[in-house]
C-alpha cells in the first residue's frame, strides 16, 4: 500500500510544522486539514505562517464527504483529542494508518479504543523546538517522529509509513520498544514542560546548572521510580539520553506547556504531574516533586 491521501487535525505548534512540510511534497488536493467552519474562517482570513512562509492548506470541515485517508495525523492537545477523534470519522476506514503526535502515554489508547488498535502506530515527537504565537509558528530544530508498533517494527503499516516519510522528507526513527520510548518522552515532559512553566522561563534556564535544572531532574527521577512498577524499567541511562535531547534545543525555545501558560490556556498538567501522582497512589510511591509542580501550575491556571 502507498500513502497518497493524508488528513491532519490540529494546527498548533506541531501541526503547522508537519502540515507545512507535507504541503511542499504532497499535492494540495491530497492533504486535508480537518477543522470546523469557525477555525477555517480564521485560518483563511489571518493566514498561517511557518518560519515566515505562508502555508497553503486545503481545509475540510468534519461533515464534508472526502476520499478516505491513507494516513491520519492527530496533533491536537489532549484536552481536544476526544472531539478531534469524532471530527475525523469521515476520513477513516479499515486501511487508514493513524498516528498521534500527542505527548503523554494515553492518546494511542484513546484513538485505538475508538477506531481499532490495528490502525494505530505508536509515536513520539521529539527534539523539536516549535513555538506558535497567534498564527505564526517558528522552529530551529525540526526534531523527528519516532514510531513503531507497540513491540515491533516489522509490520506492513510501519514499512508503509517509513517509505512515505522518506518521500516527503520527514525525519523519523523506528523503535521496536515504543512503550519505553513513550515513557522516556513522558519523563522528559514531566521534567522540562512543568519546570519551565513554573519558572516562567525557556529551555536555557533548565540547560544550565541551578535550581530549575535540579527540580526538572528530580521530577524525572520520580518517573524512573514509577516505571519499574509498570514493567518499563527506565534507567539513569535513559535519563541521560533525554537530558541530551533537551541540551540540543534552542535555549530561547519553550515547551508547549509554557506556551499554554503564556496564552492563558489550560495546560496538559493532568497528562504529566496528574498521571505521575495517580501512578504514585496506585503503587504507594511518594511523588513530592510532581505534587509541588501540580500545586504551583494549578495555582497559575486558576488566574486565567
Ligand atoms: N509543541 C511542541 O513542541 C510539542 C508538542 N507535543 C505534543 O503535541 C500535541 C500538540 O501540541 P502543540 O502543537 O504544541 O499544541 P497547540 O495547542 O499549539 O495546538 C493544538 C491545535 O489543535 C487545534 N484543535 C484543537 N481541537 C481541534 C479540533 N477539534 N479541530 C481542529 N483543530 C483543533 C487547536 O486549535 P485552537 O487553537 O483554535 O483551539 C490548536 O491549533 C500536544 O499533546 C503536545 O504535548 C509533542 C512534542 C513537541
Ligand atoms: C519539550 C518538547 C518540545 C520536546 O520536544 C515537547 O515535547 C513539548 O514542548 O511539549
Amino acid at each position: 500500500m502507498e500513502i497518497k491521501k493524508v488528513s491532519m487535525i490540529g494546527l498548533g505548534a506541531l501541526g503547522v510544522m508537519y502540515g507545512h512540510q507535507l504541503s511542499k511534497e504532497v499535492p494540495k488536493a491530497n492533504l486535508r486539514i480537518i477543522a470546523d467552519q469557525n477555525r477555517i474562517e480564521k485560518y483563511e482570513h489571518e493566514g498561517i505562517f511557518c518560519n515566515g512562509e505562508r502555508c497553503d492548506f486545503q481545509y475540510v470541515t468534519p461533515e464534508e464527504p472526502v476520499e478516505l485517508a491513507d494516513l491520519l495525523i492527530f496533533s491536537v492537545k489532549y484536552s481536544g483529542l476526544h472531539e478531534a477523534i469524532k471530527a475525523a470519522e469521515n476520513h477513516v476506514d479499515d486501511h487508514t494508518i493513524i498516528l498521534s503526535t500527542l505527548n503523554g502515554i494515553s492518546s494511542e489508547r484513546d484513538i485505538g479504543t475508538y477506531y481499532g488498535f490495528d490502525k494505530v502506530l505508536y509515536c513520539v515527537a521529539q527534539g523539536m523546538d516549535a513555538v506558535k504565537t497567534g498564527n505564526r509558528q517558528t522552529y530551529d530544530n525540526f526534531g523527528l517522529l519516532c514510531f513503531g508498533e507497540k513491540q515491533s517494527i516489522d509490520s506492513r503499516k510501519v514499512k508503509c509509513l517509513a517509505s512515505f516519510f522518506d518521500q516527503v522528507n520527514i525525519p523519523y526513527e523506528l523503535d521496536a520498544e515504543m512503550m519505553k520510548r513513550q515513557w522516556g518522552k513522558f519523563m522528559q515532559n514531566v521534567g522540562v514542560n512543568q519546570t519551565v512553566a513554573v519558572f516562567e522561563s525557556d529551555y536555557g534556564k533548565i540547560q544550565r546548572d541551578g535550581e530549575a535544572r535540579e527540580m526538572m531532574i528530580a521530577a524525572m527521577q520520580e518517573v524512573i521510580q514509577l516505571s519499574k512498577y509498570e514493567e518499563i524499567d527506565l534507567t539513569e541511562a535513559d535519563l541521560q539520553y533525554w537530558l541530551n535531547v533537551i541540551g540540543q534545543l534552542s535555549p530561547h525555545g519553550k515547551p508547549s506547556m509554557r506556551q499554554d501558560m503564556e496564552a492563558k490556556r489550560i495546560s496538559e498538567l493532568e497528562l504529566f504531574a496528574g498521571s505521575v501522582i495517580k501512578l504514585g497512589e496506585n503503587h504507594d510511591v511518594a511523588t513530592p516533586v510532581n505534587e509541588e509542580l501540580y500545586r504551583k501550575i494549578s495555582e497559575m491556571e486558576k488566574t486565567f
